[in-house]
């Protein structure tokens, strides 16, 4: 693992690093915040996931977040969004909900995909464990969250493996990848055509198979142009009050999918991170 940047902030440090890859048989690049805590002591680890066309500089220099993690006590780590590089299959057309940047935080069965896609791999067990090999993060007090497809992932990652997470929360997140547009598309190529396999990745559905609770959070701009076509939140909110699992679904007026609208709530939700962290 090679680090390739490291500054100072609020006390701690904004550290980048490039690494190999073996689940995704490709070089990496991923950042992590570590907060002034860490120096003397291990540190909660919440991992956040972005969204379509980010890697992890976009929630480093734009989600605000890194005061209130210095003030909280815990680490955050981004990863990048897909596996990158040379001989990494991308969308042919080329668009930007597909391929480069579009992982959506599952392992691809079909192929081209299969050969590098396993976002879910990378970030739910690789990247956690290089991590904690090296840093001074403790795993058993681990949160995720995120926006978007990354709301997608961090909500449905959680629901899968909820011994693993305090809790989770998410920005404006695809709440229901098999009814919109994005996810078909998305799980079309990476998972083919078992609509039973997208079901376990999708986060309502998984909300009506949960056999606990985990504490969720979720903002959801009420101005956000993806809202009605390809985010769903009304659909989440209904599985949550069909199955009472206790989430806080919250529509926020005036704003848009943007990392403005992130900024604004990102110290809520770290401290609500932090306080379902603490020892
Ligand atoms: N490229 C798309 C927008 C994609 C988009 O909004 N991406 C969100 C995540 S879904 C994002 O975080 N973009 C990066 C940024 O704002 O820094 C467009 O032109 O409409």
């Amino acid at each position: 693992m090679e680090r390739v940047s490291a500054v100072r902030s609020f006390g701690g440090q904004q550290l980048r690093f490039k690494h190999a890859s073996a689940v995704l048989r490709c070089d990496m690049h991923f950042s992590l915040y570590l907060p002034p805590q860490a120096a003397t002591g291990s540190v909660p680890l919440l991992t956040w996931l972005s969204g379509l066309t980010c890697t992890d500089e976009n929630f480093v220099q734009k989600a605000c977040a890194q005061r209130a993690a210095a003030e909280q006590g815990v680490a955050i780590l981004a990863p990048d969004t897909s596996p990158r590089g040379e001989g990494v299959a991308d969308d042919p057309e080329g668009s930007w909900d597909l391929g480069l940047g579009a992982g959506f935080y599952v392992n691809a069965t079909e192929a081209p995909w299969s050969e590098h896609y396993h976002m879910y791999d990378y970030v739910l067990e690789e990247l956690p464990a290089l991590v904690a090999e090296q840093h001074s993060v403790d795993l058993e007090r681990q949160s995720i969250f995120g926006h978007s497809m990354g709301g997608h992932g961090a909500l449905s990652i959680a629901l899968r493996n909820p011994e693993r997470f305090r809790s989770v929360s998410a920005f404006a997140p695809i709440c229901a990848p098999l009814q919109c547009p994005w996810g078909e598309k998305a799980f079309s190529a990476y998972l083919g055509m078992d609509r039973e396999l997208w079901a376990s990745h999708d986060s309502c559905e998984l909300i009506r198979r949960a056999t606990s609770h985990l504490p969720m959070l979720v903002d959801q701009g009420a101005e956000d142009s993806f809202f009605e076509e390809q985010l769903k939140t009304p659909l989440l909110a209904a599985a949550c009050q069909e199955s009472a699992y206790p989430a806080n679904i919250r529509m926020q007026e005036g704003y848009d999918h943007s990392y403005f609208f992130i900024a604004s709530f990102m110290d809520e939700h770290v401290a609500f991170h932090a306080g379902h962290c603490a020892p």
